[in-house]
């Protein structure tokens, strides 16, 4: 299988505090995998090395073959990375239409200040991502006035407008009632099947998680403890111990 994202050796040390401890993975065409642990785990840390908001202290990240190195995360937006973010990420004061229109213009390296005629050139295809996440009758919303879920969506298809070949969800569900969780996710699942995105997301309701991800990665204390499907990792008693017989 080949890999669309190669994680190797990442470290970061906050002031003695060893986040993230020599990790490495792959995430292969297509695959959706998910990174648990408990809190303090590393999890948001080691998104924030592989998105680029944080640098590592040591270890690499590759996307599609090129090392990331030191680029920003916008710079690996361009690269095709996407990205969600735990606490919904949108411009409020705009609507969903300006808001898609606002990251279709920076996917094309025209930076935020986008002229009429750009946007009208984008207009169809703001739509149509509007209506991939079943938000397109809300175009002219205030994205200021959306439920929750619906700044989620919208979230989603800002990260769509990229053309990822990679996704990192920051435990997309986060925050929403448990119906609300499940419809996202079957959403998203079938979006990345259907535009071949290979899906990196961390979540901590182990529902979805079992559910959803095809591959768990478990981080305790910054290190990998343990890799496999979900079944495997279920079975896995040192997953076990250190969820403290959780029940999942
Ligand atoms: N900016 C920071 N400065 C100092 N310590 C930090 C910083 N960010 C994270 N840490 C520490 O690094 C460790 C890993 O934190 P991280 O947020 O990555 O864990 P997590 O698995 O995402 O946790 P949670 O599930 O609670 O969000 C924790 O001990 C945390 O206190």
């Amino acid at each position: 299988m080949t890999a669309q994202l190669s994680v190797t050796g990442l470290n970061k040390n906050f002031g003695g505090v060893q986040a993230v401890c020599n990790v490495s993975f792959d995430l292969h065409a297509g695959e959706r995998l998910a990174l648990i642990g408990p809190n303090g785990a590393g999890k948001s840390t080691c998104f924030n090395l592989i998105g680029g908001q944080l640098m590592p202290d040591g270890g690499n990240v590759v996307l599609k073959g090129r090392s990331l190195g030191s680029l920003r995360p916008d710079q690996r937006y361009l690269q095709g990375l996407g990205r969600t973010f735990q606490i919904g990420s949108v411009f409020s004061s705009m609507t969903l239409e300006e808001n898609l229109l606002t990251v279709i213009a920076a996917a094309e390296g025209l930076g935020p200040s986008f002229t009429q005629s750009v946007a009208r050139k984008h207009q169809s295809q703001a739509q149509s991502l509007l209506t991939a996440v079943g938000l397109s009758d809300l175009r002219q919303r205030q994205s200021a006035e959306l439920a929750y879920g619906d700044v989620k969506r919208l979230e989603l298809a800002m990260a769509l407008a990229g053309n990822p070949s990679v996704l990192l969800m920051d435990e997309p569900t986060a925050g929403m009632a448990p119906g609300e969780r499940h419809d996202l996710m079957t959403l998203v699942v079938a979006i990345a099947a259907e535009r071949q995105i290979s899906l990196l997301f961390t979540e901590h309701d182990m529902d979805i998680v079992f559910d959803h991800a095809e591959r768990i990665l478990v981080l305790d204390h910054g290190h990998v403890i343990a890799e496999g499907t979900p079944s495997q990792v279920r079975a896995d008693p040192r997953v076990r111990q250190v969820y403290l017989g959780e029940d999942f």
